[in-house]
């Protein structure tokens, strides 16, 4: 789709519900928001304001570089601009031709206030629209658990993700919502999906779906690593006092933080969750088949983690109590999917001194949606009880070519991971 077609199309499908005095045609519209990207780059916030005040559409993109009026306030280094845009409708996670922000245009020029203001608009909106799609939920048991959508508008960003830019009517905010039906979207697609072992250019190896998208990739090897040395921290008491240690592992993609937990561990209990059936079938083929103390349960950890299953889900630790360590890296599933989790993951954590961890790899092409899902996690497990440190841990290179030669598209680039290692509130 060219530039232009997304423009106009965007503009056409804003125009359906003007408010009172607002410009209604089209081209009173573009000539408002042609003004309004002026007005940010030479204007007063006052101008901006009172062309906001006319009807300029907040979430209109131009047309050369996919800029909106934030990145144009951004690039100015205003935050005062940046603030009445954000104050009248401007889209904080708009994204232009080359997939970066306004947020991210902030970061470039170390304007840490401009850059603040738009995070923790992203992290309000977000945490708006995740509280009104809970009660739309708890309202309505019905299928239906969207939130009322006034327009949306599909684009892809630099990277090849097809993004819809949603507006929510009912909380007036806008969300970037993925759009994707094929395996990497869709987790029950990705289910059917043919997989692939194999080796990259980087000599690491790697599953791949039948749309070439990494599943699992060698280079997070030592982002597992980390992962496991932070739990062995965290309960080398309970270790040392010679307890017996249960952990929980969902995905087993390519059995790195399985054979890692084993290794640094030493789990009675061990208990892997995997649904997709080839990958079934690969762990026939590993150590993990018949191994002492390790249990594969086929299916989906929605499956497992609702009623009876649930409870015997919790009686395979040792104890029957619950698991030291629960870790959960899935794929094709969104931040909802982790979020749903983070409310069961509670009920699977034996004590105080136990520990949850999931890979973080929400929004990892855009330091912008990164940042903003970060902080959203660790609000939605704050309310569920769990704190959550976060220790960062440098990418060695994770956009060299070789690691995403063969690869449908990199999902990941960059420069620090952000681990979350989460425990009881005390
Ligand atoms: C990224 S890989 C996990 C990699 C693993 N952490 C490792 O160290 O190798 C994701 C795995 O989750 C599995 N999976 C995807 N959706 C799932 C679901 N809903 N429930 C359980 N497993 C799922 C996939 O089949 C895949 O094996």
């Amino acid at each position: 789709m060219s530039p232009a077609t997304r423009s106009s199309k965007r503009l056409k499908k804003q125009s359906a519900s003007p408010a009172p005095q607002q410009a209604t045609d089209e081209e009173t519209l573009l000539a408002l928001s042609a003004r309004l990207i002026q007005l940010c780059s030479e204007g007063t916030p006052e101008q901006v304001k009172k062309l906001f005040d006319l009807g300029a559409p907040g979430w209109y993109q131009e047309d050369t570089m996919g800029w909106s009026c934030l990145h144009f306030a951004a690039d100015r280094g205003d935050w005062r601009i940046v603030k009445t845009c954000l104050e009248n409708g401007a889209v904080w996670n708009s994204a232009d031709y080359l997939g970066r922000t306004a947020g991210d245009i902030a970061l470039s020029l170390n304007d840490e206030k401009s850059y603040m203001l738009i995070r923790n608009e992203g992290i309000r909106q977000e945490m708006i629209h995740h509280a009104m799609k809970s009660a739309q939920s708890a309202s309505s048991p019905g299928p239906s658990t969207q939130p009322a959508v006034a327009e949306s508008s599909s684009t892809e960003n630099a990277t090849g993700e097809h993004i819809d830019v949603e507006h929510d009517e009912s909380t007036n905010t806008y969300h970037l919502k993925s759009i994707d039906p094929t395996s990497a979207g869709d987790n029950l697609t990705f289910l059917r999906s043919k997989l692939t072992w194999d080796v990259g250019e980087d000599g690491k190896e790697r599953v791949l779906d039948e749309d070439g998208n990494g599943v699992m990739m060698g280079w997070e090897e030592p982002l597992m690593v980390a992962h496991v040395e932070a739990v062995k921290e965290r309960l080398k008491e309970k270790i040392g006092r010679g307890e017996e240690v249960s952990v929980l592992n969902i995905g087993f993609g390519l059995g790195i933080i399985d054979t890692l937990l084993q290794d640094q561990l030493h789990p009675a209990r061990h208990t892997i969750i995997e649904a997709h059936p080839s990958v079934l079938t690969h762990i026939q083929s590993t150590p993990f088949h018949n191994k002492a103390g390790v249990e594969v349960l086929p299916g989906r950890w929605q499956d497992w983690c609702q009623g009876d299953k649930l409870a015997e889900l919790i009686g395979k630790s040792a104890g029957g109590a619950g698991y030291d360590f629960v870790f959960i890296d899935t794929f094709a599933e969104d931040y909802e999917e982790l979020k749903a989790f983070f409310e069961i993951v509670t009920d699977l954590l034996e004590g105080p001194e136990s520990v949850f961890s999931f890979w973080n790899g929400l929004g990892a092409t855009n330091p912008l949606i990164y940042d903003v899902a970060c902080n959203l996690a660790e609000m939605h497990m704050d309310d569920v009880g769990l704190q959550t440190e976060w220790k960062d841990v440098l990418v060695d290179d994770a956009t060299a070519v070789e690691i995403w030669n063969g690869v449908k598209r990199s999902y990941w680039n960059l420069p620090v991971y952000r681990m979350p290692v989460a425990s009881y509130s005390m």
